[in-house]
């Protein structure tokens, strides 16, 4: 990778006992995870404010002399900040790798990337399984439930600390885009574009309804405590592993499990007439499930689905959606997929209609795949070429110099 990354030098490990530990390792403060901590509390939506304030964060490429070449990557419900490095955790390359790295649609040798872990997140930012100064002992539920409007403000202040006034674009799906949102509303003087894609401006009802299935399913493990598992050395792992199955049916579309599995029995001729996982399908989400839970803290789990929840733009603006937008100079480029039944098409198109009634600069494409809400972390040679294009529009706009010709 010819990009400068600050890369922490945790070991690269396959998922296992050892995946566990470096997650641990993110999570302590004395670790080399690249980590940025707040001089001033931050005032969260719930009311309280939270001190000491981390925030593990990752860059990729260099800052130009004017530092007008930032893109902030905002990631997903259970992403974390190596959009395009190693992951440390998992061994697997960066989540974003489709798109994020050098001569690619967000090209590291042209902008300055940055990904951070979110509030509430489980790789280094402060979270339910940070230690709480206040006792000494991980916050579990003492930690303050959070909002996407936090999680940006915490953002907000890492680009401070950064020496970033003003972003080229912010980028993100899913819970990423919901950020993008937030950022556009909350700070556009500092959003030059804005790329949100497969996401709402509100979690429908039925999303919540997922949500709280999944986390019915951590607070039911025994292992739970009360939240408090840490300090009794056990973690809840089989009720995240069910509400990480659950929620993996959601990311995916029907045709997607179809064409990978339909009804085709795991590695037997005949079923079993028992409960053994017969078929593929299930064996795969077994697999989901068990490997989530080598990655992911069962109460951050709680928190960030809580924060997509609660997510409700047009709520913030008396009701009416376009008021988020109202007088904004950021350039949008809306994106969802056919196939996205989670963030379905008109929940973009919501969007869509806010940001012109508000007079917003706005493009949208919904492209057409048969993958699920996940398309996004995948290979879609359509999004591929829509980031590219609208990126370097944007960049000339802003006064960048054109992109090099291959
Ligand atoms: C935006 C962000 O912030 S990133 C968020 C965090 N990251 C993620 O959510 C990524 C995890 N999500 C996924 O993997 C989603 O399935 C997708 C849709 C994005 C990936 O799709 P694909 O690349 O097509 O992978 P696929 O869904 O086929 O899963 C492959 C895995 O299933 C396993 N698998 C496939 N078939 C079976 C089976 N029959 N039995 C057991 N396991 C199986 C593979 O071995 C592979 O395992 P591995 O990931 O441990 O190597
Ligand atoms: N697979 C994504 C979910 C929503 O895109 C994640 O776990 O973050």
């Amino acid at each position: 990778m010819t990009s400068s990354v600050q890369q922490d030098n945790t070991p690269p490990n396959a998922a296992g006992p050892s995946a566990a530990q470096a997650r641990r390792e993110a999570d302590d403060p004395h670790s080399p995870v690249v980590r940025f901590g707040a001089r001033n509390p931050l005032k969260l939506d719930a009311g309280v404010e939270l001190a000491h304030l981390q925030i593990a964060y990752q860059t990729y490429g260099e800052p130009n002399a004017a530092r007008s070449n930032a893109i902030l990557v905002c990631h997903a419900l259970t992403g974390d900040q190596h959009a395009a490095s190693l992951n440390p955790v998992t061994g697997k390359p960066g989540w974003w790798e489709t798109l994020v790295g050098p001569g690619k649609p967000i090209d590291t040798e042209r902008f300055y990337v940055i990904c951070a872990n979110v509030l509430g997140g489980c790789m280094g930012t402060t979270g339910p399984s940070s230690t709480n100064p206040a006792t000494g002992q991980p916050y579990g539920l003492d930690m303050p439930v959070v909002t996407i409007r936090d999680m940006v403000n915490a953002q907000a202040m890492l680009l401070d600390h950064l020496g970033i006034d003003k972003l080229l674009c912010v980028a993100g799906g899913s819970m990423g885009g919901m950020q993008v949102l937030q950022w556009a509303a909350s700070y556009p003087e500092r959003v030059f574009s804005a790329l949100p894609i497969a996401t709402g401006a509100r979690h429908s009802a039925q999303n919540i309804a997922f949500h709280e299935v999944g986390r019915q399913a951590v607070m039911a493990d025994p292992d739970w405590r009360g939240g408090r598992y840490l300090a009794d050395g056990v973690t809840p792992h089989r009720g995240l592993a069910v509400a990480r199955m659950a929620a993996h049916i959601t990311y995916m579309s029907d045709q997607s499990l179809h064409n990978k599995f339909g009804r085709r029995l795991q590695n037997r001729e005949m079923p079993t007439f028992g409960f053994d996982a017969d078929f593929q399908v299930e064996s795969y989400l077994r697999h989901q499930g068990e490997s989530f839970v080598q990655r992911f803290d069962p109460n951050s789990y709680l928190y960030v689905t809580r924060a997509m929840d609660y997510f409700d733009l047009a709520a913030d603006h008396d009701g009416v959606l376009a008021n988020a937008f109202r007088g904004s100079k950021t350039r949008f480029c809306v994106v969802s997929f056919t196939s996205d039944w989670l963030f379905p098409t008109e929940d973009s198109r919501a969007i869509v209609h806010a940001l012109n009634a508000s007079g917003a600069n706005v493009s949208f494409t919904e492209i057409d795949s048969d993958k699920g809400h996940d398309a996004f972390l995948l290979h879609e040679p359509e999004l591929t070429a829509i980031t590219r294009g609208f990126l370097d529009s944007a960049a000339r706009a802003f006064g960048l110099p054109a992109a090099r010709q291959a």
